[in-house]
C-alpha cells in the first residue's frame, strides 16, 4: 500500500555552502532542507548517497570502484554544484515522478490513479493553451514554405502570415545563430514594450534576450560574483533559482525577511538593517534580488516599497536585479515596475538617484502566455558601468546566442495582436480566459486554505502560487522527528503519498524560524485538486491532533 519505504536516508548534502560559514546568520532562515535534501527511500540513485561530515559521498568501497574508472566522481565534481539545491525540482518532485512511472506500469496498489503537480509553476503542463497566434506565427517562422502555400491564407490569418514575413525578413533563418544579445528588431519591440508600460522611454541596446529568466539570473550572478565576500540579498521565503546560482557562484547570500503578517509585505527599515550588518560583518554587498510579484508568496509591491528600496540602493550602491516575470499576474492593485519608479526618481529628485544599477527581468513562461518550454525572455540593464557591460556581453556571447525560436516568442509577448488586426479578437478572448481562470483557481484553494484548521494564507495579489503556513499538531511534529524528516517535508510527503499531489515544503524556499509552509501552484485544472487536499489534511490533522 505504502507508495515508497519510509526509512528516511540522507541525500548527501547535509552541509552548507561554503559561503554560509561566511555568513552563518543564513542558517536561521534556510534551515538543513533549502541546502539537503534527506528523502524517503526510493529506488533512485539519489537515495544511495550518504553523509560523512558533511559531505555526500557515496560508500568508500563504492568510490573506491568508481573512482579507477571515472575521472569525475561526486568526490571531484565541483564542489559548489554538489551543495547547491533547487526544491522545485527536488525530493518531493523525485519521489513524485517515481509514483507516476509506477502508475504508468500498471500499479494499483496506490490510493490514488494520478499525480498532479503543484511544485513547479508550468501552465501548459496543467491544461493552459498556448496563445494561437504566437503559435500561427512560430509555425510559419520555422516552416517558410509554408508561407508560399496558396492556401496559406486560407489557414493563416493574414496579421499572422505577415509578421512571420517581417521576422524573417529581419532574422533570415530561424536556425541561424543571432546577434548575441538578440535580434536587434525584436529588442527595439522590446523596448517599445517598456516605453508604454512605463511610459518613459527605453533604449534597444540596454536590452539583451535571454533563454528564459534563469540564464539572465545566471549570466547577472556570474558577472558580479567573485568569491564568498561577494554578498547578495535574496529575499526569505525566495526562489530558490537565487540561492542555488549564488551557491554555484560561491558568492554569500543574505537574507532580507517578507513579513509575512503584514501580507508578506518588504520592511524597508529591516533592509537597512540587514544592509548594515552585512558591511558591518565585512560582506561586500554587490546586488539585491527582489521578486515582484512574489514567488513564492504571491505577495505584489507597493509603489513605496519599490521607491523605499531604490532609495536604499542608491544611498548603499548596490545593484537592484527585479525578477518581474510574473508583472501580468496581478489579482489585487497594480505591478509596479523597478525601471518606471527609477526613472520617476530620477526626475523629482535630480541627481540622487542617477547611478542606480537595474537590472529587470522578464521572461515568456509566466503571465499568460505560459510558454516556459520555449525559453524566452530578456533582461533590461540600466545605470551599469560601460566597462561591467562589456564583461556582460562577452559573457552572454560565450553562448553565442539565446534561442531564435524563444526570442521570436518574446516578440510576440510584447508585441502581440493590437486591436483593429485580424487575430486581434481571439488572441483578446484567449489571453483574458487564461487570466480569468488563474485567478479563479488562485482564490478556490485560497478559500479552501481559510477554512482548513491549522492553517492560514494570505490573500493572493499575483504570480501563481500560494504559500500557507502549517501550524502541525505536536504529535505530527514528533511523528516528523521520528522519521527524522522536517515537520514540513514531512507533511508534504504525506499529502504526496496520500493523493498523488505534489507541493514544496517551505523549508525550500526559506522560512523563518518555527514556522512551516508549503508552497503549490495555482495551475491545477478543476476541483478535484482542491478536494483532495482538503480530505488529505482533514485527515491528517485527526489523525495527529
Ligand atoms: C521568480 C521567478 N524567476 C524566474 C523564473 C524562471 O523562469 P524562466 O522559465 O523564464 O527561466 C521563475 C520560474 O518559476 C520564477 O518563479
Amino acid at each position: 500500500m505504502m507508495s515508497f519505504s519510509r526509512t528516511s536516508s540522507s541525500a548527501g548534502i547535509l552541509t552548507f555552502p561554503p559561503a554560509t560559514q561566511f555568513y552563518p546568520g543564513l542558517r536561521d532562515y534556510f534551515p538543513v532542507a533549502l541546502f539537503s535534501s534527506s528523502i524517503r527511500s526510493m529506488s533512485s540513485s539519489m537515495a544511495a548517497f550518504s553523509s560523512s561530515q558533511g559531505l555526500p559521498i557515496r560508500s568508500s568501497s563504492h568510490i573506491a570502484a568508481r573512482s579507477r574508472r571515472k575521472a569525475i566522481t561526486i568526490d571531484t565534481v565541483n564542489p559548489y554544484l554538489r551543495h547547491a539545491d533547487y526544491a522545485v525540482r527536488g525530493q518531493l518532485a523525485i519521489c513524485a515522478e517515481e509514483l507516476r512511472e509506477r502508475l504508468k506500469n500498471g500499479d494499483t496498489s496506490l490510493p490514488f490513479k494520478e499525480i498532479i503537480n503543484g511544485n513547479i509553476g508550468n501552465p501548459q503542463a496543467m491544461d493552459q493553451k498556448p496563445i494561437t497566434f504566437f503559435r500561427q506565427v512560430l509555425s510559419l517562422v520555422q516552416y517558410p514554405p509554408l508561407l508560399e502555400d496558396e492556401y496559406a491564407d486560407k489557414i493563416f490569418p493574414r496579421d499572422s502570415i505577415e509578421r512571420a514575413r517581417t521576422l524573417l525578413n529581419e532574422i533570415g533563418s530561424i536556425g541561424a545563430y543571432s546577434h548575441s544579445q538578440g535580434v536587434p528588431y525584436i529588442r527595439k519591440s522590446i523596448a517599445k514594450f517598456i516605453e508604454e508600460r512605463d511610459s518613459f522611454p527605453a533604449d534597444p541596446k540596454d536590452i539583451y534576450l535571454t533563454g528564459g529568466a534563469s540564464s539572465a539570473v545566471s549570466s547577472l550572478l556570474t558577472t558580479i560574483c567573485g568569491g564568498p565576500e561577494t554578498g547578495v540579498m535574496i529575499p526569505v521565503p525566495q526562489y530558490p533559482l537565487y540561492s542555488a546560482t549564488l551557491t554555484i557562484a560561491n558568492a554569500t547570500p543574505i537574507p532580507y525577511l517578507l513579513d509575512e503578517s503584514t501580507g508578506w509585505s518588504t520592511d524597508i527599515n529591516h533592509i537597512a538593517t540587514v544592509v548594515k550588518n552585512a558591511h558591518v560583518k565585512g560582506v561586500d554587498l554587490k546586488a539585491m534580488v527582489v521578486i515582484n510579484p512574489c514567488n513564492p508568496t504571491g505577495s505584489c509591491l507597493s509603489r513605496e516599497e519599490v521607491k523605499g528600496i531604490i532609495t536604499l540602493a542608491a544611498e548603499n550602491t548596490f545593484m537592484i536585479i527585479a525578477d518581474e516575470v510574473y508583472q501580468t499576474n496581478i489579482y489585487e492593485g497594480e505591478f509596479h515596475s523597478f525601471k518606471k519608479l527609477l526613472r520617476e526618481l530620477q526626475r523629482d529628485v535630480p541627481g540622487k538617484y542617477d547611478s542606480v544599477e537595474l537590472a529587470s527581468l522578464h521572461s515568456t513562461s509566466k503571465g499568460v502566455v505560459g510558454e516556459c518550454g520555449q525559453r524566452g525572455g530578456y533582461v533590461e540593464l540600466v545605470g551599469i558601468d560601460e566597462l561591467v557591460l562589456e564583461q556582460f556581453y562577452k559573457l552572454v556571447s560565450i553562448s553565442l546566442c539565446p534561442a531564435v525560436s524563444g526570442q521570436v516568442l518574446t516578440e510576440l509577448m510584447v508585441n502581440p495582436p493590437r486591436p483593429g488586426d485580424e487575430s486581434y479578437p481571439l488572441y483578446k478572448e484567449e489571453v483574458d480566459a487564461v487570466y480569468k481562470t488563474l485567478k479563479e483557481r488562485a482564490f478556490l484553494l485560497f478559500n479552501a486554505f481559510k477554512e482548513m484548521e491549522g492553517v492560514s494564507c494570505q490573500e493572493p495579489m499575483g504570480a501563481m502560487y500560494l504559500f500557507p503556513t502549517i501550524r502541525l499538531p505536536l504529535k505530527a511534529m514528533k511523528e516528523a522527528q521520528r522519521r527524522n524528516e522536517k515537520p514540513d517535508q514531512f507533511y508534504c510527503l504525506e499529502l504526496l503519498e496520500k493523493t498523488g499531489l505534489c507541493v514544496v515544503p517551505g523549508s525550500g524556499f526559506g522560512q523563518k524560524d518555527s514556522t512551516f509552509h508549503f508552497r503549490t501552484t495555482c495551475l491545477a485544472p478543476g476541483e478535484e485538486y482542491v478536494r483532495r487536499i482538503i480530505a488529505f489534511h482533514t485527515e491528517f490533522f485527526k489523525k495527529y491532533s
